[in-house]
């Protein structure tokens, strides 16, 4: 026999009330050194329109649903770039190959936005924003949604144009390093 159970109808254990407070517990230093064990791939994140252009490094980039195509990007709101990014609420995702580890350090930086760009050579597809020429793959966005959460912003994003490199190796950031990441070769 299946059983229904309503959630009105549970207790409020007090147990799994502090459950909940040990897990907000977690201090900001272990929670980084925990993150860290988790490879993933970069991305620099370029904008341009009325508030001008900008870039910057991303790991926090993730596909939601391919009904409309989405992804989603978390940018901290004390960026030097927030401001440009939310005035443009378009970006494009250059996710990076394996030769771009020095890219993903100088648009991870304080440095000038005039010397990141100058350090690659850009494209465009349909929004205006900087496509990197020889990214692994480019999604060309339109910012759908916002969402605060914490000291960042969820940036919801719909793909508008795609370009692929399909020969290019990956980038993956793995406890704080960057590793290259081969396809298989064809044998
Ligand atoms: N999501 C983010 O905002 C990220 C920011 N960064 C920034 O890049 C620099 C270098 O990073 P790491 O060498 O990996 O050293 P780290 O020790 O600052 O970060 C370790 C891991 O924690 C996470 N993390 C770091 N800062 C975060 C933030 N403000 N919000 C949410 N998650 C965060 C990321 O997964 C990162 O790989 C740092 O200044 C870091 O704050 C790096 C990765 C992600
Ligand atoms: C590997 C790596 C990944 C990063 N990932 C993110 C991210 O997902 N979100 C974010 O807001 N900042 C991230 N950052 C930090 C931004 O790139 C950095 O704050 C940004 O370039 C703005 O710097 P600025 O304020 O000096 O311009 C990352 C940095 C590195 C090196």
């Amino acid at each position: 026999m299946q059983t229904t159970l309503n959630a009105v109808d549970l207790p409020v254990a007090p147990a799994a009330n502090n459950a909940v407070e040990e897990i907000a517990a977690v201090e900001k230093k272990e929670y980084r050194d925990a993150m860290a064990h988790l490879g993933s791939a970069v991305n620099i994140i370029t904008t341009d329109g009325p508030a001008g252009r900008a870039g910057f490094t991303a790991s926090a980039v993730c596909s939601v649903t391919d009904s409309p195509p989405t992804l989603l990007v978390c940018l901290n709101r004390s960026a030097s770039v927030y401001p440009v990014f939310k005035e443009n609420q378009v970006l494009c995702v250059n996710t990076l190959a394996d030769c771009h580890e020095s890219l993903s350090n100088l648009f991870g930086g304080k440095t000038p936005m005039e010397q990141r760009f100058a350090a690659a050579e850009w494209a465009r597809l349909a929004t205006g924003s900087p496509v990197l020429t020889d990214a692994l793959v480019s999604f060309d966005c339109k910012v759908t949604q916002v969402t605060s959460v914490g000291t960042h912003d969820i940036l919801i994003c719909e793909a508008v144009a795609l370009r692929r490199n399909d020969e290019r190796h990956g980038l993956v950031y793995f406890d704080r390093r960057y590793h290259p990441l081969m396809r298989q070769s064809a044998c």
